[in-house]
């Protein structure tokens, strides 16, 4: 492994219009919306953008069509893209964005990538990922794509020499784990609702009894899963490691305005400091801070470093609510790491 690039691919990317509403959303009502804006998203060109904004070496693969949108709008905002042609430009994803900061997302399905495009993304991610420190394969994959492409892309791209993360969920998230080892990440970051459609238990049991949670994270080890960081919105992120290590951090309090894009930039915080040669807490910490400065902001909006208010997360050793592990690899394990 080299370098300090980061290759995300997005295979299913998207233009992200945001539309203000004025109140709660009232289902069958003509609503004057107080605004509407449009940003370029998908989980990895999110992931990409919030690593750039931070100076960071960054190079989002996607799948784009001729004069496509979010080809222009990603060049605007300074991104070297690499893209491959497909017929149909990019879908739109609609947030209804209420005033108290609720949001409802209505995600267009995307474009179909036959077996061609396919693996010309691949080949383009090994081209690139060769000489990179990371590759993230992130969100939903586009219709009549098979799910098991991203077990097939951690496979195809293991011997670059990058570590590779993964950010998905449903029918490719199962995929994946049932690959078996040639399929596992480096880094996994499931929600507490993924984990526990992984796991078949509610999410209510994730988020309520750290035993499931954290046994849940257990089988994901078991299946060649070297780090697990599972995020939980509002109530902060959780860091586990192959070799034992867990930690767990809570966030600053602050406005919510806008929880999109907040998990993609949680993992491009956790890979900027990974990049800057942290430590398991430290990373942690930089993803919950920038979750946070993500969700504070409108939009699909990622925050700059200044944004970012890493002292303010409080990470800790363990899980939440329950004993620090008895034999935690880190020295600072049952105190508070500020
Ligand atoms: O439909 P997917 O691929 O699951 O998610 C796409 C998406 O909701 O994820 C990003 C936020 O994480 C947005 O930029 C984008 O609209």
């Amino acid at each position: 492994m080299s370098g300090r690039r980061v290759v995300t691919l997005t295979a299913n990317p998207s233009l992200d219009r945001t539309l203000s509403l004025p109140g709660p959303l009232l289902e069958g009502a003509v609503v004057r919306l107080l605004g509407a804006a449009t940003e370029p998203g998908g989980k990895g060109v999110n992931v990409a953008r919030a690593i750039a904004a931070a100076g960071g070496d960054a190079v989002p693969v996607l799948p784009a069509a001729e004069h496509d949108p979010i080809v222009t709008a990603l060049t605007e905002r300074g991104l070297p893209l690499v893209t491959v042609p497909v017929s149909a430009p990019v879908r739109t994803n609609y947030t209804l964005a209420a005033p108290d900061g609720t949001t409802t997302k209505l995600n267009e399905p995307g474009v179909p990538l036959d077996a061609d495009t396919r693996a010309a993304l691949a080949q383009a991610l090994r081209l690139h990922a060769s000489g990179s420190r990371w590759v993230v394969l992130s969100g939903s994959l586009p219709p009549g794509t098979p799910a098991g492409w991203y077990a097939e892309l951690v496979a195809v791209l293991r011997d670059t020499g990058a570590k590779i993360a993964v950010d998905t969920s449903e029918e490719p998230l199962r995929a994946l784990l049932a690959a078996g080892a040639s399929g596992a990440p480096d880094l996994l970051k499931p929600n507490a609702e993924e984990l526990a459609s992984l796991a078949g238990v509610s999410e209510a049991d994730v988020l309520g009894d750290p035993d499931v949670a954290l046994s849940a994270v257990g089988t994901l080890h078991e299946r060649g899963v070297a780090e697990v960081l599972l995020t939980l919105g509002g109530d902060g992120a959780v860091l586990s490691t192959a070799d034992g290590g867990l930690w767990s951090a809570r966030p600053p309090r602050i406005t919510v305005r806008s929880t999109v894009g907040a998990g993609d930039c949680s993992l491009a915080g956790y890979l900027l400091a990974d990049l800057a040669g942290a430590q398991p807490a430290e990373r942690l910490r930089t993803a919950v801070a920038y979750g946070a400065a993500s969700a504070s902001l409108p939009g699909s909006a990622v925050p700059t470093p200044a944004q970012v208010d890493g002292p303010a997360v409080r990470v800790t050793a363990g899980m939440p609510g329950s004993a620090p592990l008895s034999s935690p690899p880190d020295p600072a394990a049952g105190r508070v790491v500020r």
